[in-house]
């Protein structure tokens, strides 16, 4: 029996549709827990952080998110942390808790795809299996995670790759750590979790990391319009294993010696950054000075790259970046 907090922050599961037949994040933590069982005895709390659809989340919604998760953990009663939290960027808020998770005790994101008001919500099975993996004493030691839909992913690689299926999410390089049976609880992988960084301070709001997909005819302008606004980090998501092209590669090379940190990732749901080509392809742009990210889609890079830029120097994120 086990002590979970049940950390509200809107999304979906959440959500009630509105006069004008769109919906809006409005239900409170509260209101979400009435409506499971936690079973097997469990307790469960609920705190009210936000009430937010994700996609309007910004970064220091994510450093409240992750210091709420700090204070919870600091109590001695609570077995583990479940988030309710928007899908569409579940992927973000969860790597940057697995970055900074120093702890035994799991931390699990849940969501919703269709809303409680509309026939066939999900949040209510979700909630209560998020509850389930929290509570588990064999999720102990696997970081943060995401239960969805009976599947349970590993938070680095864990991308929504669906806009409406039950399950939108998939693992980057591998299939879900543990599933939900019958209620049980089976794991089949552990994650491996390099050291935890530091903590996102005040400065990690500020951070502007920006992300650019590349595609055929793609002009560096955008790239160049960043550096000269001295922002300080560039997410490239490639095609392919991490191609950018040819001008693309000289916009890489002045970005770098002005001083922007550009981590090379790739637009491709599935597999690893290779430098594979010259002629502007990701060869080139590693001899440019990109960085190539490895084991977590660009949409998490970003995360991993802001964090670093907001404690280190660039000099010093871009090494951490090319040793991660
Ligand atoms: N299913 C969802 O939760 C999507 C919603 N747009 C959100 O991220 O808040």
């Amino acid at each position: 029996m086990a002590h979970i907090v049940v950390l509200g922050t809107g999304g979906t599961i959440s959500s009630r549709t509105g006069t004008d037949g769109a919906a809006v994040a409005s239900d409170s933590a509260e209101v979400l827990v009435g409506a499971v069982e936690a079973g097997r005895g469990h307790t469960v709390e609920p705190v009210d952080l936000l009430r937010v659809n994700s996609f309007n989340l910004d970064l220091a919604d994510l450093r409240t998110i992750a210091d709420a998760v700090r204070d919870q953990l600091a109590r001695k009663d609570v077995g583990g942390v479940v988030i309710t939290h928007g899908t569409d960027t579940i992927e973000e808020t969860a790597v940057l808790l697995d970055l900074v998770h120093d702890d035994d005790r799991p931390v699990v994101l849940t969501g919703a795809q269709i809303a409680p008001d509309q026939d066939g919500a999900d949040g209510g099975r979700n909630l209560g299996q998020a509850i389930t993996v929290a509570a588990a004493p064999e999720s102990r030691g696997l970081g943060v995670l995401v239960s969805f839909a009976g599947e349970v992913f590993a938070a680095r690689g864990v991308r929504k790759l669906h806009t409406l299926r039950p399950q939108p999410y998939v693992a980057q390089d591998a299939g879900p750590i543990g599933r939900l049976v019958q209620g049980e609880l089976r794991y089949a992988a552990r994650p491996v979790r390099p050291a935890p960084l530091p903590r996102p301070t005040a400065r990690f709001d500020q951070t502007r990391v920006e992300t650019l997909v590349l595609y055929p005819g793609a002009r560096p302008d955008l790239l160049n319009e960043l550096v000269r606004q001295g922002v300080p980090g560039v997410v490239l998501a490639g095609t392919g294993a991490g191609n950018l092209n040819r001008p693309y590669v000289e916009a890489v090379r002045a970005a770098v010696s002005a001083g922007t940190v550009v981590a090379l990732s790739t637009r491709v749901p599935h597999g690893p950054i290779a430098p594979l080509y010259g002629c502007g392809g990701g060869a080139d742009a590693l001899r440019a000075g990109a960085v190539a990210v490895r084991g977590l889609p660009y949409t998490q890079a970003r995360m991993l790259l802001a964090l670093l830029l907001s404690h280190f120097p660039p000099a010093e994120a871009a090494a951490r970046l090319q040793r991660f």
